[in-house]
């Protein structure tokens, strides 16, 4: 199964309702899809959301990676060649981690039909079924505790609620939530590096003392401060998880070392695909700290990739893998099942897409 061209298009999916962080307000995913078409006919998909805030990654980049860097080096290389062909996408281009996950699933996507199994049982195989949070955007405090009512009302047991911004709001926040769901959803949040490390602390302390009972807080402070990180994480006894601190092996591996959290957001978007995910899976195991696999403004192609990864992988203990459900339509036929925080995987070869509708093909 030899690569003969890799393409590039665009799919535009509304989102049902504005997804707010403290870095930004999005209304719809935009993200590239890249096919590659190999000489026996199969052809392996793979996706790219260009998140410019936290990866740096824009359209624009994306596409440029693929095509001018990444694309002329992949042709006429056979499927069979996986690890040469990760070292060589790294090879092409430095960064570009988007660019560089989206070709990395798309031949993962390959490889599985290649060898007739799913991918999630050629890494591991330990589930096909999965369990999603979902995110509660940071708004203010009374329609942050409907959108959680909502989403209780459809099932979801795990809440991930975004805070730090107006950070004031951010205690209040949970008190409406708290009120009007109770105690019996767990409450995760995630304030996209809004808070200042001292700042972090004493808005934790004071979560923990009124009795919140928050199950973790994602990325407290900014992404290049991992002394802060180590300093709200020393000082708190809520666990840490960095995100936006953590891209590659390396960073896990400096994160992990350092204790300057307690766990890890995998996203194949700051990896650069499952390849080095699977690096970061391995570094966690032997140190025992335990992972989340999340995700950007996915649509169900990488958000199914992602999925894979979660159900190979023991170490991954926490999915936040709810990119489909805040989508108002589904533009895939195949790839795994997105039934709101129930995710299953299937047994169809790669990640068993059959079809994208409304691709706009470069
Ligand atoms: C969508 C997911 N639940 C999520 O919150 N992902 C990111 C932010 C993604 C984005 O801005 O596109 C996160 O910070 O965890
Ligand atoms: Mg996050």
């Amino acid at each position: 199964m030899k690569i003969t061209d890799i393409k590039i298009g665009f799919i535009s999916v509304p989102l049902k309702t504005p997804f707010k962080t403290a870095l930004r307000t999005v209304e719809a995913v935009n993200d590239i899809i890249v096919k590659i078409e190999t000489d026996t006919g199969h052809v392996g998909y793979g996706e790219a959301p260009p998140t410019g805030v936290i990866t740096g990654d824009t359209t624009g980049a994306i596409v440029g990676a693929i095509e001018d860097h990444i694309k002329k080096n992949l042709i006429g290389r056979e499927i069979e060649e996986m690890e040469e062909m990760m070292k060589v996408i790294d090879r092409s281009i430095v960064k570009n981690n988007s660019a560089k996950a989206a070709v990395d699933i798309a031949i993962y996507d390959l490889y599985g039909q290649l060898y007739h199994a799913p991918i999630y049982k050629l890494l591991g195989g330990y589930r096909k079924e999965i369990t999603t949070d979902i995110t509660i955007s940071v708004n203010d405090p009374e329609e942050m505790a409907r959108d959680s009512i909502d989403a209780v009302n459809r099932g979801y047991k795990t809440l991930k609620i975004k805070v730090g911004k107006n950070t004031a709001l951010d205690i209040q926040r949970i008190k409406a939530i708290r009120e009007a769901i109770g105690y019996d959803i767990d409450i995760r949040i995630d304030a996209n590096q809004g808070w200042k490390p001292k700042e972090a602390i004493q808005i934790l302390r004071k979560m923990e003392d009124i009795g919140f009972n928050i199950e973790f807080i994602e990325q407290p402070v900014a992404a290049h401060d991992i002394e802060g990180l180590k300093l709200v994480t020393d000082h708190t006894n809520i666990p840490v998880l960095a995100d936006e601190s953590v891209f590659s092996p390396k960073d896990a591996m400096h994160i992990i070392q350092t204790r300057a959290a307690d766990l890890i957001n995998i996203k194949l978007m700051k990896t650069g695909g499952i390849y080095n995910a699977l690096k970061i899976c391995s570094i966690a195991e032997m140190y025992g700290i335990e992972c989340m696999i999340g995700c950007m403004l996915e649509s169900k192609v990488s958000v199914t990739a992602a999925a894979h990864l979660a159900g190979a992988k023991s170490i991954i203990t926490k999915i936040d893998l709810d990119g489909p459900v805040l989508c108002k339509e589904d533009p895939i036929t195949g790839g795994a099942i997105f039934d709101e925080y129930k995710i299953t995987l299937t047994d169809e070869p790669g990640f068993g897409f059959k079809n994208i509708d409304k691709i706009k093909w470069k």
